[in-house]
């Protein structure tokens, strides 16, 4: 991207009114948030957002809290997060994004004071349908239905649950339960989840919606004081259509009664979504979805030489480094390929952008932890002996590296016409299973919104 494309959104957005920039008329100045915990729910897009803070913290110098490896490349879950998840190699962190169970202590102790918190929920129905598939071959209560179906699944659901067995967190309110709460709490109790319901509120400046991803990431923009070209993003972990099914008339309503404390979460935060875009304006939101998916538009242009990227299977994908990971020989995930011929006159950058922008997340986990243990590794020669390192102190004492970002002085690298291939070499091959401070406040939610084997 551009730096015309950067300037064009901010004076347009700003001829618009839109409050929180016309609140700061030199948006350009204002330092970028970069504190980030992002919590990644399964199946509500949370890779595509995964994929667009690994960017982000790349372009910035951050540093991204991933697992140690015996966690492969979720923190341990389905256990509840700790920080002894985390590779001290990728302490102190400024962003944290993979899958995890929530543990709002635990984050206290390991991320900076103004961590600003975000996730995403997604509407249960298609959401569902989605685990269901997904996760057929791993998850018991899945796999105990006759011929994989779901209408059977929903009939009497019950039969084939079992609350306690491995992974039966796909099976029944997994929202709830990777936000820490009580997947099995009796629907009747009502005090319980308006409790829960609360916290979560309390705890995330932002809970975006799957299925307003472009009005999620406006607002997100706003929240964070992030440029365009910070929320670009294609489109990951998407199953075939071939994959999907379409639910028949009364499965939503099961679903929805199935999974009630998601569905509770859903309806609550999606109308908020809505009550912060009201704030924000709908002219202005209009405009800025519409400047995102124009610059979308151009990147792909760029990188791709079409309005998207190949979509392939992951068997037709030559580059391995792109190949997303397949649960099971009958669901397929689509991946994307690099055009042959797209490496002339593209600068080295560009060529890492147009490739990170499509790789799977498994590999560029380990592209990072690659590239964060070497930056560590560095570090560590340079200090000087008498110097303690971070990781002799307590986690509690630790500061933050890059508590803010400010605007990047020069335009960023325009991608230029890619090469194919990558610099990186990982196996797609699905890692092994799941084995198994700081004092900080959560920060006040931003004034500016007013307005995992463990499975993949
Ligand atoms: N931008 C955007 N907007 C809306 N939906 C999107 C987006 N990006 C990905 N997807 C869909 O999200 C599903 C994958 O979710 P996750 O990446 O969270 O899955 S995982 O738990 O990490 O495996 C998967 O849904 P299904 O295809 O229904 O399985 C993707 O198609």
């Amino acid at each position: 991207l551009h730096h015309g494309g950067h300037l064009s959104w901010t004076i347009e957005a700003f001829h618009l009114g839109c409050p929180a920039l016309r609140s700061h008329p030199a948006p350009g100045l204002k330092p970028k948030h970069t504190n980030v915990a992002f919590l990644k729910t399964h199946k509500t897009a949370s890779t595509t957002m995964q994929n667009l803070l690994f960017r982000f913290a790349e372009r910035n110098n951050l540093t991204v809290a991933l697992p140690v490896q015996a966690c492969s490349h979720q923190f341990c879950y389905p256990r509840s997060f700790t920080s002894h998840f985390v590779h001290p190699h990728t302490l102190p962190p400024n962003i944290i994004t993979s899958h995890m169970r929530f543990n709002k202590a635990e984050l206290l102790r390991l991320m900076p004071n103004d961590t600003t918190y975000i996730t995403i929920l997604r509407e249960p129905g298609s959401m569902f349908e989605s685990l269901f598939s997904y996760y057929n071959q791993y998850c018991q209560s899945f796999k105990r239905v006759p011929n994989g179906s779901l209408e059977a699944f929903l009939q009497e659901p019950w039969h084939y649950y079992r609350p306690d067995e491995k992974d039966s967190m796909y099976a029944r309110n997994t929202l709830t339960f990777d936000l820490g709460g009580d997947k099995d709490r009796p629907v009747t109790d009502v005090v319980y989840a308006r409790a829960f319901l609360a916290e979560v509120e309390r705890v995330f400046s932002l809970v975006m919606i799957a299925e307003y991803f472009d009005e999620s990431l406006v607002l997100l923009r706003h929240l964070l004081s992030w440029d365009l070209e910070d929320i670009l993003y294609v489109k990951l972990n998407m199953r075939t259509p071939s994959s999907k099914r379409s639910l028949t008339p009364g499965l939503p309503s099961k679903i929805r009664a199935w999974n009630s404390l998601d569905a509770r979460l859903y309806d609550h935060f999606n109308a908020s979504l809505w009550r912060q875009l009201s704030t924000l304006g709908p002219a202005c939101v209009a405009r800025e979805v519409r400047l995102l998916r124009r610059a979308q538009e151009r990147l792909m242009r760029s990188c791709f030489g079409g309005r998207m990227p190949l979509l392939r299977s992951a068997a037709q994908i030559k580059n391995k480094d792109l190949r997303p990971w397949q649960p099971s020989g009958k669901v397929d995930i689509v991946g994307y390929d690099l055009p042959v011929n797209l490496s002339r006159g593209f600068s080295s950058q560009a060529q890492e952008l147009c490739l990170k922008l499509i790789m799977p997340e498994v590999q560029y986990t380990r592209v990072l932890l690659r590239s964060q243990s070497l930056r560590y590794r560095r570090g560590y020669q340079l200090r000087p002996p008498q110097q303690t390192h971070p990781l002799q102190q307590p986690i509690r004492t630790v500061l933050p590296r890059h508590p803010q970002v400010q605007r990047s002085q020069s335009p960023p690298v325009a991608p230029g016409p890619a090469s194919g291939t990558g610099s990186t070499s990982t196996s797609t091959s699905k890692p092994a299973a799941g084995t198994q401070g700081r004092t900080t406040k959560l920060r006040p939610k931003s004034s500016q919104t007013q307005g995992s084997q463990t499975k993949k």
